[in-house]
């Protein structure tokens, strides 16, 4: 599909669909029926506001044709930079951010990073928005340990823009295209190193490199139809796996007996510790750890679950963790993935070792423009 609004369409690597709505959620429908429906039915996909609807915003710097300092993405397949001077799916606001760092840039001479000489210094600016709050974190990512006049940087960039609650850094060295470096420490330039936001009702702290949904709203939509699913009546044992700062397991919670939330990145699960005290939640507890090494060890314990909730990464979940999960016994589970190839290949798995049958699977649009697509698929126990 060719673009009819964006000038920066046939170059950009950012979107993958550029034409009408309408046919971008048919296509995504196609995908998710070609993938889930042989096991159940589908339902409607659940559009979404297709601007401004980018609550996270990732940045490559580099220079432009002219030699000045740009600030954009890559194109597709490659790491030429395209400059970008508002993308129409950001958050209202983040293109006067990004142009007040880029003069910034220039004034205190810090320069974009160069991989392949491993000059210069900035890499990446990522920025996150509380949908609600309207707090801003900017999250500065350098290629070397060297950031000239970083305290009047700071200072002048929190003066022009006073939504700017913290200012985070990290350096990054590392070859691959990993913008975040997971294992490498980040320090706060300015504020807590987190912003507050709100999220089903819930208040929530976000902090540079947890996982957090980019689309606010549809999220809300996606943990309500969820949390429905599963059918809680108060008496469960939850799991939730893969749950990042543990928002699926809060908003379950509150219908719950006990959750439990299992997640690799510590920094997520102290997020999710510190979500659970702002929300005086105290029937849930919160594991570092990988996923099926968990659920190996509690099936080994004998331990049970009445409900689980999986929303691994795009890879998807792997045998290790689908195995012991049957082991736990839960008579619902609900499967949310934004990959629908790989949510295919785990169900696959679960229906031929397990006792499950699909109910039904809820596609929901959390990324218009882009050719992912969430979808929820409810896996039943089957009554004898
Ligand atoms: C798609 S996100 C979902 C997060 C959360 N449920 C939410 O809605 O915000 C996937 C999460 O899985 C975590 N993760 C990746 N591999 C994992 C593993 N092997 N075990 C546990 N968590 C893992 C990631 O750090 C990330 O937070």
């Amino acid at each position: 599909m060719k673009d009819k609004t964006c000038p920066l369409a046939p170059y950009c690597g950012g979107c993958d669909f550029v034409g009408s709505y309408e046919e971008e959620l048919a296509e995504k429908t196609r995908v998710v029926c070609r993938n889930l429906k042989g096991f159940g039915p589908v339902a409607s996909i659940i559009g979404s506001e297709t601007t401004r609807y980018r609550d996270k915003v990732q940045a490559v710097v580099g220079y432009d044709r002219k030699g000045d300092i740009c600030t954009g993405l890559y194109q597709k397949n490659s790491h030429r930079i395209v400059p970008v001077k508002d993308c129409a799916l950001e958050f209202e606001g983040a293109s006067e951010i990004l142009r007040s760092i880029r003069r910034l840039l220039k004034t205190y001479k810090i320069k974009p990073y160069d991989e392949d000489l491993k000059s210069g210094n900035i890499r990446y600016i990522l920025l996150r928005r509380g949908h609600i709050s309207g707090e801003v974190l900017v999250f500065l990512v350098f290629g070397r340990d060297e950031f000239p006049s970083s305290k009047e940087f700071v200072n002048a960039l929190k003066q022009m823009h006073p939504e700017i609650k913290t200012i985070t850094y990290q350096v990054n060295d590392r070859d691959d295209s990993m913008v975040i470096n997971q294992d490498a420490p980040i320090k706060v330039l300015y504020g807590n190193g987190y912003i507050n936001d709100e999220l089903c009702g819930l208040k929530i702290r976000l902090s540079s490199a947890s996982f957090y949904q980019i689309n606010s709203k549809q999220t809300e939509v996606l943990y309500k139809i969820a949390v429905k699913m599963a059918r809680l009546t108060g008496n469960e044992r939850v799991l939730d796996a893969y749950s990042g700062t543990g928002t699926i397991g809060l908003v379950a919670a509150k219908k719950a007996k006990e959750v439990v939330c299992v997640e690799l990145n510590g920094k997520a699960v102290e997020d999710a510790k510190e979500n659970a005290k702002l929300n005086n939640i105290e029937n849930i507890s919160f594991v570092t750890a990988d996923a099926s090494v968990y659920c190996k060890e509690a099936a080994k314990r004998k331990e049970s679950f009445d409900i689980a909730f999986l929303d691994p990464p795009r890879a998807g979940s792997d045998e290790r963790f689908l195995s012991s999960l049957i082991k736990l016994g839960a008579k619902n589970i609900v499967y949310i993935s934004c990959n629908p190839h790989t949510q295919n290949r785990d169900i696959k798995y679960l229906l031929k070792f397990g006792p499950y049958e699909v109910y039904g699977s809820q596609p929901i649009d959390m990324f218009p423009r882009s050719n992912h697509v969430e979808t929820i698929v409810l896996l039943q126990r089957e009554t004898l």
